[in-house]
């Protein structure tokens, strides 16, 4: 397969601008689970988790998935909500892409249709902070404020911390309000990158909330 990953080849056939859903996106993802059985709870994760509509391979860093925006969120969530189903504290670290110049949208798989083949259990309580990098996007700032909207009018948001903004709620919660943020700004700019750090059944107390419910900057 050619990639062309440093060629300058715009993923969008040569616009400049934003092209709609068609563009491939992507994930590259850990999953820590804190305990003895981690290899177990990622392979188990692994092998539950449908991915015949995406492109994925996994190495003993990381797994990258790569299709359609709806498959490489359903994904993401299917191989949290599994690793979390263990009852361990687990925790998701990813850059979600849509757009990068040179990622091949002809790939097979961003022939899929939206159909989500995930189901899992998405109910845990979960703890997130993300934060939205658009690419050569001078108003970037204006696209961040909407992410902010989003979560805050899905009921996740709470509260900014320096560099990202938090988010609180089931994992399903958590990774609609991921997915709505990232869809909202991939339509504003051609190449869109967000992190995100999801992490359930932790020992750790959530921090304190100021009047309006969001969690305090230490
Ligand atoms: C999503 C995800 N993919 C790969 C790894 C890397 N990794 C660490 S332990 C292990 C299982 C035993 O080899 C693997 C694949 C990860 N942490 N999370």
């Amino acid at each position: 397969m050619t990639e062309n990953l440093h060629s300058g080849i715009d993923a969008c056939g040569g616009s400049a601008g934003a092209c709609g859903t068609s563009r491939i996106a992507g994930c590259r993802f850990s999953i820590y689970p804190m305990s003895g059985r981690f290899a177990e709870i990622i392979e188990e994760a692994l092998k539950r988790t449908n991915t015949s509509k995406v492109w994925m391979f996994t190495d003993d860093v990381s797994t990258c998935v790569r299709g359609r925006m709806s498959q490489v969120f359903d994904v993401a969530q299917s191989m949290f909500a599994h690793a979390a189903e263990s009852g361990e504290h687990v925790v998701f670290s990813g850059t979600f892409s849509i757009g990068c110049p040179g990622d091949s949208s002809g790939d097979a798989y961003m022939s899929e249709d939206d159909v989500r083949l995930n189901d899992a259990p998405s109910g845990v309580d979960t703890s997130a902070q993300f934060a939205l990098y658009p690419m050569n996007a001078p108003g970037y700032m204006g696209m961040i404020a909407e992410a902010v909207r989003t979560a805050q009018t899905l009921g996740t948001f709470s509260g900014s911390v320096h560099y990202a903004s938090r988010l609180d709620g089931t994992a399903g919660d958590v990774f609609r309000t991921l997915e709505q943020a990232f869809a909202n700004a991939a339509e504003e700019t051609s190449h869109l990158v967000m992190t995100a750090t999801l992490s359930c059944n932790s020992p750790s107390p959530k921090p304190a909330r100021n009047q309006a419910g969001e969690a305090q900057i230490r």
